[in-house]
């Protein structure tokens, strides 16, 4: 079986086209769950499930007379290392680079032998943000031996921050030739966008879909990921599928959680369905099949395919592909 094109290479009388997709190295995010920072216990127990990614929490979900505490929590727990091979990845969310806190977190967070993999920076709401955090951060880990860099995942969650995406997102690629971080996502922020902008979230969420839009297209334009807003009614699973569904279907690989009841529905709704991943397949060998017979356009399950088609179909495949792939290492697709 031929998943994803791999391998395959066809010419037809002017193009030699190939089904293999672009290398490169994925890591899933389908499901990114935080916990506080300072709560032993639910990090924790974060840990111990089966979810792609846990964001130990320094921000917003941790009181400002307990930023300490959660300094010095997830640095234990980062010393002790993975619970077990099957292990998320683990993140940390700092705090914003204009909270004034953002540099204690630094030196606290970063100053074990283990640093996380992952951070997740909120509140970008200017390119200098990122300047100053991947300075900070070059400086902190200097001496340290390390050439792997840190994945980082930007937050947009203000109007300004929409303005100003792709000159974030062009700054996020520079920073990564010289400093050590890598962007690898974009993260949606509805809950300070909707303060940012003077409104209160609605069930449906449209007054943010304008911005939700947006921060999609950018975030492809820029090969990063793009993570979808977090639904705070985590009791009403029955809408947590339906925002799960739309955000999909906008183009997000993943969503932020913020309780276990959420991990399993979000996760099987950021991987295509049995059904999309026999469609892709199907397509991709009729695909195949056409052009080697020189036809460019073809009926296959009575709609009309050609090569944007046979993308979409290939898109399916490699996301499922990934999900599917061993551990919540990064993996080639
Ligand atoms: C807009 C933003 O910035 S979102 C990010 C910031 N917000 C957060 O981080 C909030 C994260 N979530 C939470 O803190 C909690 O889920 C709350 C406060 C909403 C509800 O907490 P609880 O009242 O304890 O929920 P509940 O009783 O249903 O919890 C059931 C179990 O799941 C655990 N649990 C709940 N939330 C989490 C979590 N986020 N991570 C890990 N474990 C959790 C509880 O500790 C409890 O464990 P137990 O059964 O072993 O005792
Ligand atoms: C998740 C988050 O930080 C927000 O919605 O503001
Ligand atoms: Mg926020």
């Amino acid at each position: 079986m031929n998943i994803c094109g791999q391998g395959s290479r066809f010419t037809s009388a002017r193009r030699t086209f190939s089904l293999l997709p672009l290398v490169r190295y994925y890591t899933p995010r389908r499901a990114v769950l935080y916990a506080p920072g300072d709560d032993s216990k639910k990090l924790h127990k974060a840990l111990s499930l089966n979810v792609d990614c846990v964001a130990m929490d320094c921000e917003d979900g941790v009181a400002v007379n307990r930023k300490d505490a959660a300094r010095t929590t997830i640095t234990k727990l980062l010393a002790k290392g993975p619970v077990s091979t099957q292990t998320p990845e683990w993140s940390v969310r700092i705090n914003s680079v204009d909270s004034g806190l953002c540099a204690d977190d630094i030196s606290s967070i970063f100053s074990g032998s283990v640093v996380p993999p992952t951070v997740l920076l909120p509140k970008v709401d200017v390119s200098e943000h990122l300047v100053w955090f991947a300075n900070k951060l070059s400086t902190h880990l200097k001496g340290k031996n390390s050439d792997k860099k840190i994945n980082l995942i930007i937050y947009i969650e203000s109007a300004k921050a929409i303005l100003n995406l792709p000159a974030i997102c062009r700054t996020a690629k520079e920073l990564s030739a010289s400093k050590p971080v890598e962007p690898v996502a974009l993260v949606f922020g509805s809950d300070d966008l909707c303060a940012s902008i003077g409104v209160t979230r609605s069930e449906d969420a449209t007054e943010v879909m304008y911005a939700r839009q947006k921060l999609v297209l950018v975030a492809k334009a820029f090969h990063l990921q793009a993570i979808d807003m977090v639904h705070i009614n985590f009791k009403d699973l029955e809408s947590l599928k339906k925002q799960c569904q739309l955000g999909a279907s906008l183009g997000y690989t993943g969503k932020q959680i913020i309780h276990p009841s959420q991990v399993q529905i979000v996760q099987e709704l950021f991987l295509p369905s049995e059904k999309q991943v026999i469609w892709a397949q199907g397509l991709v060998a009729a695909f195949q099949e056409h052009q080697a017979a020189g036809k460019g356009a073809f009926v296959y399950q009575g709609h009309m395919i050609d090569m944007p088609l046979l993308r979409q179909a290939q898109n399916i495949l490699q996301m499922s592909a990934a999900a599917k792939s061993s551990g919540h290492d990064s993996t080639k697709y």
